[in-house]
């Protein structure tokens, strides 16, 4: 089945609740068949925009539309855009399935394709169960089955990786990478930096309500560096620097310490090969994580709190 495309698109959005700007003047693009991590700290306006985006909420100026279009304006709003943002949503009480009726019926969409879902996400055996008994990584994939009922183009899915385990991320990048490949929109708040690079394709990062970053993750991160520890340090980096293979651009090198360096612009392959076809000794050779780190110190850099918080931290520690 061929799908029709649609782009996400927010153009000079505001919004004001009385004393507080949510977001300001903010302007971004989601494209149609890749992942879109939106990224801030706790209270950046993630979840206000994605609010608006579903006419849950009333920009203040601005617009936010999908496939050019005002969520209102949607001929099949709840069929074109999937949304959830209350991943605790369920009542106790009820079973997986009888959530998935009743937003079904609110929906309009056809009562068989509860099942459709259900088997879809990997809970057909908890169907019948209580909700009160789901895991986390259970209620994650309840809250996409809801999101899917209406077999939606676009999905805006707030903080769906929140609680997963190894296995539950690993799940869910598959499953958002195959509803990607489909040439839906898929758009993920999160304020998990380590969560960013597993999930998705493109990063948009928002702190109080405006834009610091947008495009694509690979190209925000640039290639990570590569920590050098040998006793031939100053042999290497001269060789690193000087080799022609490499160039152009020759790899730079920062001196960490007498021992120490920090290669950019190489991999690590590249620095074993080159440091053996010197006969220069390497005591430890590695990827330094710590470039991830940086980005996004460098990109919130005026947030107080994340200054001090290691890779992977959450922002609201
Ligand atoms: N209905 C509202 N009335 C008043 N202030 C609001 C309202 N909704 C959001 N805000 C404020 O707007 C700002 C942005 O909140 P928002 O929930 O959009 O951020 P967020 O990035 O989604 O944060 P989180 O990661 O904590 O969900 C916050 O200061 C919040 O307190």
């Amino acid at each position: 089945m061929t799908r029709e495309r649609l782009p996400i698109q927010v153009s000079h959005l505001t919004k004001r609740f009385g004393d507080i700007t949510a977001v300001h003047d903010l302007s971004f693009t989601v494209e149609p068949g890749r992942v879109t991590g939106f990224l801030g700290p706790n209270g950046a306006g993630k979840t206000t925009t994605m609010r608006m985006l579903t006419g849950l909420v009333s920009p203040t100026s601005g617009t936010a539309t999908i496939g050019g279009q005002r969520y209102q304006r949607l001929s099949h709003p709840s069929r074109t855009v999937g949304a959830v943002f209350d991943a605790t949503a369920f009542h106790p009480g009820h079973t997986a399935r009888d959530h998935l009726r009743i937003y079904a019926a609110m929906g309009g969409h056809r009562s068989d394709r509860v099942t459709e879902v259900l088997a879809l996400l990997g809970l057909t055996d908890a169907a019948n169960r209580r909700t009160r008994g789901f895991s986390t990584g259970m209620r994650q994939r309840l809250n996409l089955a809801t999101a899917l009922l209406g077999d939606p183009q676009v999905l805006l899915l707030d903080e769906p990786s929140n609680g997963l385990d190894p296995a539950g991320m690993s799940w869910l990048r598959e499953f958002l990478r195959s509803l990607a490949d489909q040439g839906r929109t898929i758009l993920v708040s999160s304020h998990v930096l380590s969560e960013v690079e597993q999930l998705v394709d493109d990063v948009v990062v928002i702190q109080r309500g405006e834009l610091v970053a947008a495009g694509p993750w690979a190209q925000l991160a640039g290639s990570p560096a590569v920590l050098v520890r040998s006793p031939d340090a100053g042999a290497l980096a001269t060789v690193l620097t000087a080799d022609p293979k490499a160039g152009p651009p020759a790899p730079r090198v920062e001196a960490l310490g007498p021992d120490q360096l920090r290669v950019h612009g190489a991999d690590v392959a590249y620095v074993a090969d080159l440091a053996a076809s010197h006969q220069l000794r390497v005591y430890e050779l590695r990827t330094d994580d710590s470039s991830l780190e940086e980005l996004f110190l460098r990109l919130t850099a005026d947030q107080a709190k994340a200054t001090h918080e290691p890779v992977g931290a959450q922002w609201d520690g």
